[in-house]
C-alpha cells in the first residue's frame, strides 16, 4: 500500500473504523477517504457504486457493519442479518466494478459452530451449529466470506477476509443495552460507583469464556494483512487467551474503582460458552497482540471518563 494511495475505510467513525484510520495516518497514509452513514448509506446499492466512481479508493476496509451485543443481536435478528447483507454485498460489488486494488473484509468469530473444538482453527467454519443468539449475523458474515472468495476465484480480486475476537477500546458502543459486555460493564460500574449502589447486575451466569482484544492491535493486524497476505482462506485475529465473564466483571469493578456486589443474572442469555480463537496462522505470518489486558482496559476507562466531561 503506497503512502499516497486512496483508501477508503468504510465505517470509519465506529471502533474498529477510527482505529485502522488512526494506524493509517500513524503509517504516513495521506489519502484516507471516510464517509459517515448520514452522508453515504451503504445499503443504497445506486449511492454505493456510484461512490466508489466517484472516489475510485484503490485499497477498502470494510469495517462499516450493524455491530451489538448478545441482546441486540438477539432482539433485532431482521437488522442484523438485512443491513449486514446489504451493505456487504453493495461495497463488495462496487469494488469489483471499479477495479479496488485490495479490499479487506471483517467478520468475526461468532461465525464459527458453538461448540467448535478449542482453539478454534479457521478451518472449522461450516462444520457444525451456529449459536442462536447471533445467527442472523453470523450468516451474514459468512456470507461476505464466500462473496470475497467468490470474486476472487471468478474475476481474479484480491479481497480477503479477517476474523477478528471480540474487540474494547476507545470509540466503543458504550450504550448499556445494545453494546458488548465489556464497554456495558464499563459503564454500568462507574455509573453504581458514582451513585454508590451496593449491587450491581451482570448478564448471564457468568461462565462465558471470552478473549478481548484491544482495537488498536486489531487495526495493526488489518494493516499487517493488507500488505503481507493476499490469500482466500480466512485469517483469525486474537490474543489466544480467554477468560470468564465473572473473572472480567471483577477485573472492570477494580478498574472503575466500584466496591459494592456483583450480582449474576441467569434469566439473560449466556450466548456461546467460549469461543478462543487459534492464532498460530497471523503469528505465524508474522504479528502478533501487543497490548495486554490490564493495559487495554485501564486505557479504555480513561477514554471513558474523558469523553464524558
Ligand atoms: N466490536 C467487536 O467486538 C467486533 C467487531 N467486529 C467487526 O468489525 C467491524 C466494525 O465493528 P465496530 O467498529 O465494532 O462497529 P461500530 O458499531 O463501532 O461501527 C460500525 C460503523 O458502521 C457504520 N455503518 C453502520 N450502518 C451503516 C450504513 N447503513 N451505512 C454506512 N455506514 C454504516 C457506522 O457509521 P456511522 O457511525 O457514521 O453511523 C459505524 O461507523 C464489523 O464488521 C464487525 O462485525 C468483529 C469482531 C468483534
Ligand atoms: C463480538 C460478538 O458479540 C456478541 O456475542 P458475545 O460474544 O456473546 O458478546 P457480548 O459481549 O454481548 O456478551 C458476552 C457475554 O457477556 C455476558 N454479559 C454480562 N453482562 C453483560 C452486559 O451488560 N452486556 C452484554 N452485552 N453482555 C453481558 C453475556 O451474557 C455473554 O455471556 C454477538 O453479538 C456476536 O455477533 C459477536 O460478534
Amino acid at each position: 500500500m503506497e503512502l499516497s494511495a486512496k483508501i477508503y475505510v468504510a465505517g470509519g467513525r465506529g471502533l474498529v473504523g477510527s482505529a485502522i484510520i488512526r494506524k493509517l495516518r500513524h503509517n504516513g497514509c495521506a489519502h484516507i477517504i471516510e464517509r459517515s452513514s448520514k452522508m453515504l448509506d451503504l445499503r443504497d446499492q445506486a449511492a454505493t457504486l456510484s461512490f466508489f466512481r466517484n472516489e475510485q479508493p484503490e485499497y477498502v476496509f470494510v469495517a462499516a457493519a450493524k455491530v451489538g451485543g448478545i441482546l441486540a443481536n438477539n432482539t433485532y435478528p431482521a437488522d442484523f442479518i438485512y443491513d449486514n447483507l446489504i451493505m456487504e454485498t453493495n461495497m463488495i460489488h462496487a469494488a469489483h466494478e471499479t477495479g479496488v486494488k485490495k479490499m479487506l473484509f471483517l467478520g468475526s468469530s461468532c461465525i464459527y459452530p458453538k461448540f467448535a473444538p478449542q482453539p478454534i482453527k479457521e478451518e472449522y467454519l461450516l462444520t457444525g451449529e451456529l449459536e442462536p443468539t447471533n445467527e442472523p449475523y453470523a450468516i451474514a458474515k459468512i456470507a461476505g466470506i464466500k462473496l470475497c472468495q467468490a470474486y476472487r476465484k471468478q474475476y481474479g480480486d484480491n479481497f480477503i477476509s479477517v476474523m477478528p475476537t471480540n474487540l474494547y477500546g476507545i470509540n466503543d458502543n458504550f450504550d448499556l443495552e445494545g453494546a458488548h459486555v465489556l464497554p456495558a460493564l464499563i459503564r454500568r460500574f462507574h455509573e453504581a460507583k458514582q451513585r454508590g449502589d451496593s449491587a450491581v447486575s451482570v448478564w448471564g451466569t457468568g461462565t462465558p469464556r471470552r478473549e478481548f482484544l484491544y482495537v488498536d492491535d486489531l487495526a495493526e493486524a488489518c494493516c499487517f494483512l493488507m500488505e503481507h497476505y493476499d490469500d482466500s482462506d480466512i485469517v483469525n485475529i486474537g490474543t489466544g487467551s480467554d477468560i470468564t465473564i465473572v473473572e472480567l466483571a471483577h477485573l472492570l469493578a477494580k478498574v472503575t474503582g466500584y466496591q459494592g456486589d456483583i450480582v449474576f443474572d441467569p434469566t439473560k442469555p449466556d450466548g456461546t460458552p467460549v469461543k478462543r480463537l487459534d492464532v498460530s496462522k497471523i503469528n505465524q505470518l508474522g504479528w502478533q497482540a501487543k497490548t495486554s489486558l490490564a493495559d487495554g482496559l485501564a486505557t479504555t476507562y480513561r477514554w471513558f471518563c474523558e469523553s464524558k466531561k
